[in-house]
């Protein structure tokens, strides 16, 4: 295998010689758990760790390597390396970390093309499909809507299925596949191009590690890491994250999730919602919220059914969360700065009382 099969490209070539890191090794991250890192580059696998200074000048999570990342590295064991630097991501796919306003998380990184998998059975939702199209948008990758498990609805149950789903998305490409009888498979294996990095995004049960499966041909289990504490399973944690398929195609399969909360870099709200936001121009008021006021283009739109009203509400929920996002941080720096003076008055009153 080489670095380009694992999708390294010219310009980060080009990166690493002009930052005078050629003495280094070049790999990629295809695991993370816990700040340790699982690094593949040409020929090995190593066990990865990153270098005090990287930890030191880390501000926030997105410092250190995801999924994804390009790192210089150095070995210094059989299979033991030093992360050194995470070069720059050409696409990062991000949200909200779970339980922690204002901050935010990365699913992975340097993705060209992400799959949006939903099962047609009983998890289908708009809404949320709506909620990863802005999350792709925001960060420019491509996304493309697969619907799967269709062997368990009727062929009119889909078509219905698909014609709902296209009049509330209309640019974005939808597939419907099976895993069981393997229906759509082929097609998507022939969309997959050598060296481009693909993502699967869904929740959990929809069926992201079998379409891995059968799209790599092969049964790459999922090892799941043991709390020792309690010896429960813990859910959804697989060793290995990034594979390269046969065909080519770099895939990675995030863990499925639950919350897919909106950061406030967020921009990918106005792309998905283009038909919304584009009405927005025949407001009435320049600063019109599109909820109560009189002369909305958007309002007059939704009640006389040019816009889905379901699309509209969630437009609206969606920006309101990035609103959030955006006071949340705020704050938070606000308190930061607090606390930063107090800090430092405290040094000087130290200093003057002399204690
Ligand atoms: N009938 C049917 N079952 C499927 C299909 N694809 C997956 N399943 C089943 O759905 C269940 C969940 O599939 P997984 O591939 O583990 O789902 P996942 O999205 O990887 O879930 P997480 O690993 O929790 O994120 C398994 O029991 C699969 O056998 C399909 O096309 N048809
Ligand atoms: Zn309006």
């Amino acid at each position: 295998m080489t670095l380009e099969d694992l999708g390294y490209s010219v310009d980060l070539e080009s990166y690493r010689k002009e930052q005078g890191l050629a003495s280094l090794g070049i790999g990629r991250v295809i695991s993370e758990h816990k700040e340790r890192y699982v690094v593949k580059t040409a020929d090995h696998e190593y066990d990865a760790e990153i270098i005090g200074s990287l930890r030191f000048l880390a501000q926030q999570r997105s410092d250190f390597p995801a999924v994804g990342d390009w790192v210089a590295m150095a070995e210094f064991d059989d299979n033991k390396a030093l992360i050194h630097a995470v070069l720059p991501r050409k696409t990062m796919i991000e949200r909200q970390a779970v339980g922690k306003q204002g901050e935010k998380q990365i699913i992975a990184t340097n993705i060209d093309f992400a799959f949006i998998v939903q099962a047609v059975d009983r998890d289908l939702n708009i809404n949320r499909m709506e909620r990863y199209l802005t999350i792709c948008n925001t960060s420019g990758v491509n996304p493309l809507i697969i619907l799967n498990k269709t062997d368990l609805i009727a062929d009119h149950e889909l078509t219905a299925l698909i014609a709902n789903v296209q009049s509330r998305i209309r640019q974005v490409p939808v597939l419907a596949i099976s895993n069981e009888t393997l229906s759509g498979i082929d097609v998507l294996k022939a969309q997959m191009l050598k060296g481009k990095t693909y993502c699967l995004l869904g929740s959990s049960g929809v069926g992201k590690s079998t379409l891995l499966n059968n799209l790599s041909g092969r049964q790459i289990m999922k090892t799941i890491a043991i709390s020792a504490s309690t010896h429960k399973g813990r859910h959804a944690t697989s060793h290995r994250e990034l594979f390269v398929l046969d065909s080519g195609g770099i895939l990675i399969d995030t863990p499925g999730m639950r919350e897919v909360g909106l950061t406030d870099a967020a921009t990918g709200l106005e792309m998905t919602f283009e038909n919304i936001v584009q009405l927005a121009r025949d407001c009435r008021f320049k600063d019109c919220t599109h909820t109560t006021e009189t002369g909305c283009a958007i309002v007059a739109a939704v009640e006389n059914g040019e816009i889905d009203q379901a699309s509209y509400e969630n437009y609206l929920k969606m920006a309101r969360e990035r609103e959030h996002f955006e006071s949340t941080t705020a704050e938070r720096r606000m308190k930061d700065k607090e606390f930063g003076k107090m800090i430092k008055n405290f040094k000087k009153n130290r200093k003057s009382n002399k204690y």
